[in-house]
């Protein structure tokens, strides 16, 4: 790996690296930031968690004149939480430049987005929905943007969003440099956006694999009424510090989540009804830990970038090979490890092997998981606080007393029942969920390259952030393969 100083990185952006910790460039970031500061357009892609946004952000803030208050850099991305999350990162590479950052999207007050942008930001980090309203409105002035980013370049010109993105970067002069990143391209998006930009230089990160080598894949087969208690008896037994389920759509969502509350799990649901406070609260609840199982449509499958998210369980498995890509992406970032388990109806097992074919990865099976594994799950967690518990020391206010009921107990006795009241016994609250469709495969379909021409997607004009994730009545037309027209259904129009 290279050193940042190397790639003609500037000090103030230099002084900012050492203050995140960033020692080495990734090696995205090593391809990539060089060409972008040579002014160069450049699609960029990588493995989940590597890095992109500094790959885009340093170049982007290295141009940027602080003593011109104008906005100079756009970067849009596809959901609200993605767009905050970036902006903060730009704001941290670029403080000790003095530049200005500003979040941009739907769910928040209009008035007080243009208080923001009459103060003065460098960069906007924008939802496309949000951005086009500004822009009619000339609230936003893009005419001295010289640098415009798409942060999840194929979900944004994807069918949903890309006529959107084509009218906001008619909006930017065109002697601009155009950045689009992502983990995933596929190869018709990728020619879209050839068309959206000059010569651009394309990075792919060699891999072996799509996914992060990291995260340990595994699939499990059960029907549809199995699998909700599978995956308590999973979570039991695997005890995530953190982990994130993903369901097909919002009511699947809202099911999941009161169905593990019932059994005692701290869980919470997010998805596009919500309201954008209740969303934002949600997310924080789980970053600092208060939350421990976030269960989510896809509105969190891309670019989120929460530490130590140890699990990703898909509840239902993802439309496409790229929606798989992006949702274990959550966990294994920056060099962890992670868990990434998929539940698999046997009417979807086709699915597996076209995400593992596309991929170029393998998932390893596992049986179904049992109660009494379960049971014996929370049992070792028991053993192992008693076991912390005697390594720490700080026992000999207890030893009297212990010995007094070595007396008149057994031994194996007294250890037997304090595990039992150590032990969290999981109710097995009986939950049903909602019967589902399986997803269907296209016949005839290679292997989620077929060029999606249907769209269950619908327009991306609203940005009330209802329209993401519609629990969608055609659900049981979209085809798997179809996915350039089909696959996000689920994501946010914001
Ligand atoms: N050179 C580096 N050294 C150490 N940490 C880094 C470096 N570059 C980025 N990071 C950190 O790694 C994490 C992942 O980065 P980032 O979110 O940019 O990944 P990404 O490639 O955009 O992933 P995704 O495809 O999921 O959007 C972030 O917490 C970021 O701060
Ligand atoms: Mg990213």
């Amino acid at each position: 790996m290279a050193t940042f100083q190397s790639l003609g990185i500037s000090d103030v952006i230099m002084k900012a690296l050492d203050k995140m910790g960033f020692e080495e460039a990734t090696p995205i970031q090593e391809q990539t930031i060089p060409l972008g500061l040579q002014g160069k357009d450049v699609i960029g892609q990588a493995q989940t968690g590597t890095g992109k946004t500094a790959a885009f952000g340093i170049p982007m803030l290295d141009k940027i004149d602080p003593k011109q208050r104008k906005i100079q850099g756009l970067i849009v991305a596809p959901t609200r939480e993605l767009a905050i999350q970036v902006s903060e990162e730009i704001h941290r590479l670029g403080k000790f430049k003095g530049i200005r950052t500003l979040p941009i999207f739907g769910g928040q007050p209009m008035d007080r987005q243009i208080r923001g942008l009459k103060d003065g930001p460098h960069v906007v980090v924008a939802t496309p929905g949000r951005l086009l309203d500004h822009i009619r409105r000339k609230t936003i002035d893009t005419r001295f943007v010289h640098t415009a980013v798409l942060d999840e370049a194929d979900e944004m010109l994807n069918m949903g969003f890309i006529e959107d993105i084509r009218d906001i970067l008619k909006q930017i002069p065109e002697e601009r440099q155009t950045l689009l990143f992502s983990a995933t391209m596929p190869k018709e998006i990728r020619q879209i956006a050839q068309t959206l930009m000059r010569q651009p230089e394309e990075v792919k990160v060699q891999a072996k694999e799509m996914t992060v080598e990291n995260i340990e894949q595994i699939f499990i087969e059960a029907h549809e009424k199995q699998k909700f208690d599978a995956l308590t008896n999973l979570l039991d037994i695997q005890t995530p510090s953190l982990a994130i389920i993903f369901g097909r759509t919002k009511k699947r969502v809202d099911e999941v989540t009161e169905g593990l509350q019932a059994r005692g799990f701290k869980a919470e649901g997010i998805h596009g009804d919500l309201t954008q406070g209740k969303r934002m609260s949600v997310l924080n609840q789980f970053k600092n830990g208060r939350v421990e199982i976030l269960v989510a449509t896809d509105v969190a499958a891309r670019g989120l970038d929460i530490s130590n998210v140890t699990h990703v369980y898909n509840f239902d498995i993802p439309q496409d090979p790229e929606s798989y890509v992006h949702r274990i992406g959550r966990t294994g970032r920056a060099g962890k490890t992670g868990v990434a388990v998929s539940f698999i109806t046997p009417r979807e097992m086709p699915h597996l092997h076209i995400i593992e074919k596309v991929t170029n990865s393998k998932m390893n099976r596992m049986q179904l998981p049992s109660y009494d594994e379960a049971k014996r799950g929370q049992q070792q967690l028991a053993v192992n606080k008693l076991i912390r518990s005697i390594e720490k020391k700080g026992l000999d206010d207890y030893r009297e007393t212990a010995s007094e009921l070595l007396d008149e107990y057994d031994s194996v006795t007294l250890v037997a029942a304090a595990l039992k009241i150590m032990s969290k016994s999981r109710r097995q609250t009986p939950v049903t969920l909602s019967s589902v469709q399986p997803l269907s495969v296209k016949r005839g379909g290679g292997g989620g390259k077929g060029k999606g021409k249907g769209n269950y997607r619908g327009k991306s004009s609203s940005d009330k952030g209802r329209n993401f994730n519609r629990n969608n009545s055609k659900g049981r037309n979209r085809k798997f393969n179809n996915k350039r027209g089909s696959n996000n259904s689920n994501s946010s129009k914001s």
